[in-house]
């Protein structure tokens, strides 16, 4: 890790973490995910107003202290896929998620379908650390939604939602030539597009 950008990068992960942790415990948490998930929902029948039965959506099983994505992804009437790992430096792949589906622990604890369904994904919705107004996120560090991204975008159009709460911004994500920049951001106080 010599380069400063990825120190950078780790040094804001510990700060954030921390930050995002106390949200997370704080007692107005379950207002502030029942807001977000709101206004996730709305944003997404916003964009797909002509066929959501038909959009495809991934979320994420929510680790740590990651805002919890749950009740849209339940709301939602189209397919909804998760993210599993597949290899370190390797883009992630979706599997089909369902609210009964049996899960189990896949790699670094995040949860993943025990059926292998593979679905890719028209909206995603992007757990990160810490985001800005410029709509760059920092993520755990495995570059694994960037390289996503980058795979995605070459083949059409996906839409790349970050979800947080709005203690997670910072002045400025330190960036490296392979970040993927969000189409928007959702918090529980506002949504943020970037065109
Ligand atoms: N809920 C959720 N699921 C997800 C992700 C996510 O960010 N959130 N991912 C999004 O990618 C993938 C999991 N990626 C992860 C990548 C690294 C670490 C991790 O523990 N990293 C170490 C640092 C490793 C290093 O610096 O090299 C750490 O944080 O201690 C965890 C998950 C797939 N599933
Ligand atoms: N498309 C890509 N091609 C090659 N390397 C990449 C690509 N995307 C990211 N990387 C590399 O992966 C490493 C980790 O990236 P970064 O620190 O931005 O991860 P992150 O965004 O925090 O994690 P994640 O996306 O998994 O949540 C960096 O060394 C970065 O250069």
């Amino acid at each position: 890790m010599a380069d400063p950008v990825s120190e950078a990068k780790h040094s804001l992960r510990q700060r954030v973490s921390a930050q995002r942790a106390q949200v997370f415990h704080a007692p107005q948490a379950e207002t502030l995910v029942r807001n977000a998930n709101s206004r996730l929902m709305q944003f997404l029948k916003a964009h797909f107003a002509d066929a959501p039965g038909q959009t495809v959506i991934s979320g994420y099983m929510p680790m740590r202290s990651e805002i919890d994505p749950l009740p849209t992804m339940s709301a939602h009437s189209g397919p909804v896929c998760v993210p599993v790992i597949v290899a370190k430096a390797h883009p992630l792949e979706f599997h089909r998620w369902t609210p009964e589906g049996e899960m189990v622990a896949g790699q670094f604890k995040a949860l993943i379908p025990a059926a292998r369904d593979p679905l890719t994904p028209q909206a995603m919705i992007v757990p990160l650390l810490a985001f800005d107004r410029f709509g760059y996120r920092l993520g755990y560090g495995g570059g694994f939604y960037d390289r996503t991204l980058q795979g995605l975008r070459e083949q059409g159009a996906v839409l790349a939602i970050g979800f947080a709460f709005d203690e997670q911004e910072v002045a400025e994500v330190p960036r490296d030539a392979t970040d993927q920049r969000l189409d928007a951001i959702v918090t529980p106080s506002r949504v943020i597009a970037f065109p």
